[in-house]
């Protein structure tokens, strides 16, 4: 283990930020946290002990600015800091404080083109829970779609494979589930499914042309009855669907994916497994994938490959 926890914080590009912030607080049912002299929104999920996971920034165009992974400690994020640069990617250093409440970040650009952060500090404001004796669940559980945590994100951009060799040989993550591409083409892995703890993924990869796309945050929701409480709340406030309520061949996720007023796709998703470092990797062949995007339905969306922000 390389000390890599969990996704800590995404930073998400919105065209408008009132709306947005109203959006994934009063919709989407995330806590709002704060906001910065830049003008940015800072929120949480319910769940979440962390000051912040989800950012919004607005801009002229939509889409993630930089994904952010908490490490065990400093110790921790200066051994990977360095392990990256021997790896043959640059690396900075954002100051702490940069963003709200959150300690030094090392930050490098990913092969598919993709900003990432490594960081070790940010302040616990709590779930609204004590820590001794608590009840199973905050008010806050019950307001919109109240997911529990950013689970995990899939980003589009070329050169996975060189992403995959990052993530698995320097950064300690184990590939769970991949899509293949076509005989035709030799099988290319196209698809990665990658995870630095017990959940089928924390970060995930498709072979895209153009660098540093995404194609949705996840956002955690209990159970497969709260996904479709969540789609109820999406029909209440029109919210464009994507696809589902359904599941997902790969992952076995229970899953809908909608997108937010700027465009930017998003997920609740339930369910899936819990797969160990030494389980074997899921492989999804090309005539297989449209079960492994939709299961029930069997049905290759057009818009998964297509539609990115
Ligand atoms: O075939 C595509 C599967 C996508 C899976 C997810 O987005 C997920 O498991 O969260
Ligand atoms: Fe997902």
């Amino acid at each position: 283990m390389t000390g890599v926890l969990r996704p800590g914080h995404a930073q998400l590009r919105v065209l408008n930020i009132d709306e947005a912030a109203r959006f994934y607080r009063d919709v989407m049912g995330l806590v709002e946290t704060g906001r910065d002299a830049q003008g940015r929104v800072y929120l949480k999920c319910w769940d979440e002990h962390d000051h912040n996971s989800l950012i919004l920034r607005e801009a002229d165009h939509a889409g993630i600015d930089f994904i952010g992974f908490k490490v065990l400690n400093e110790a921790t994020l200066d051994q990977l800091e360095r392990d990256v640069r021997a790896f043959g990617l640059e690396t900075e250093r954002l100051p702490a404080g940069e963003l709200l409440e959150t300690g030094e970040r090392v930050r490098f650009r990913l092969p598919t083109g993709h900003l990432f952060e490594i960081y070790a500090q940010k302040a616990q404001v709590g779930n609204g829970l004590p820590n001794v004796n608590p009840p199973p669940w905050a008010p806050d559980a019950d307001r919109g779609m109240a997911p529990t945590r950013l689970d995990h994100c899939l980003l589009y951009g070329p050169n996975v494979t060189a992403n995959k060799k990052l993530f698995v040989d320097v950064l300690g993550f184990h590939l769970v589930e991949r899509i293949l591409g076509p005989a035709e083409a030799g099988e290319p892995e196209i698809g990665l499914f990658l995870s630095c703890s017990h959940k089928t993924h924390d970060i995930a990869f498709v072979e895209y042309p153009e660098p540093g796309k995404l194609h949705h945050l996840s956002f955690r929701m209990p159970t497969w009855e709260r996904v479709l409480r969540a789609g109820d709340i999406m029909g209440m406030n029109k919210v464009p669907i994507d696809i589902g309520p359904t599941r997902h061949g790969v992952t076995r996720g229970e899953t809908i994916y909608a997108w937010d007023p700027s465009g930017n796709r998003f997920e609740t998703f339930a369910g899936g497994y819990e797969p160990y470092p030494d389980s074997r990797t899921i492989t999804w062949t090309f005539d297989g994938f449209p079960h492994g995007l939709d299961f029930p339905q069997g049905k290759l969306h057009e818009s998964f490959l297509t539609v990115v922000t």
